[in-house]
């Protein structure tokens, strides 16, 4: 079954908590957790004491995408703080098998993310090391985008790569994911789509994510 990943970035942050716990019983597979440093993104969004609070709220793995320089600096916290998988960005880690070494020596499952106009070749001498890969759908940086259509090319490729290599990574989706979107993605290969405004700006969460897994599995 297709994985959902709902984004708190979208959720309403005076009630996240709720958020978190109304998603869970709506069907969710992970949250989706969007950690942006105004450096690497243009944006300032959630770090360290969120995941610490929400860590006890929910059962639910927490997805941490890291969209901030240096990650290797922060690994170490937001393994401690409670994260199930870690995704750093290609275009910021300088040294990318330490960075996911470093993951992975906390116990916590590694994923690399590439935007958007970053090659999926890049990733060809990290897969047999990781548990995931993140395809940017959008620019990191803002919820509420639309989907760019050319980045299922790069999911078709990772998914290929995946089958002849006989390894067992999740493709994981991220920006634009919607009920219009989202089978085109699991056609191509992906198996975990986030999804933040698609999600939260729908008054019913749990009929929203339904209805994106429905999208999803279309035949
Ligand atoms: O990483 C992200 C943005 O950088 C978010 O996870 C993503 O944008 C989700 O929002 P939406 O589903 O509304 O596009
Ligand atoms: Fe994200």
């Amino acid at each position: 079954m297709t994985k959902i990943a709902p984004s708190i970035l979208s959720a309403d942050f005076s009630k996240l908590g709720e958020e978190i716990k109304n998603v869970e019983k709506g069907g969710a597979d992970y949250i989706h957790v969007d950690v942006m440093d105004g450096h690497f993104v243009p944006n300032i969004t959630i770090g360290l004491p969120v995941v610490e609070a929400i860590k006890p709220v929910t059962d639910l793995p927490l997805d941490v995408h890291l969209m901030i320089e240096n990650p290797d600096e922060y690994i170490p916290s937001f393994a401690e703080a409670g994260a199930s998988i870690i995704t750093v960005h290609q275009e910021t880690a300088k040294h990318l098998h330490r960075s996911i070494q470093q993951i992975k020596n906390h116990g916590v499952k590694a994923g690399v993310v590439i935007n958007p106009a970053t090659p999926a070749e890049t990733l060809l001498p990290i897969l047999e090391e990781i548990d995931l890969v993140l395809i940017m759908t959008v620019n990191p940086g803002f919820g509420g985008q639309s989907f760019i259509e050319n980045t299922i090319r790069k999911i078709e490729q990772v998914a290929e790569w995946r089958k002849e290599r006989d390894l067992e990574f999740e493709i994981e989706v991220d920006g634009g994911v919607n009920i219009h979107t989202a089978r085109r993605c699991t056609q191509a290969g992906a198996d975990v789509l986030v999804a933040g405004s698609a999600v939260f700006n729908r008054s019913n969460r749990h009929e929203a994510i339904r209805e994106i897994r429905e999208a999803a599995e279309e035949k």
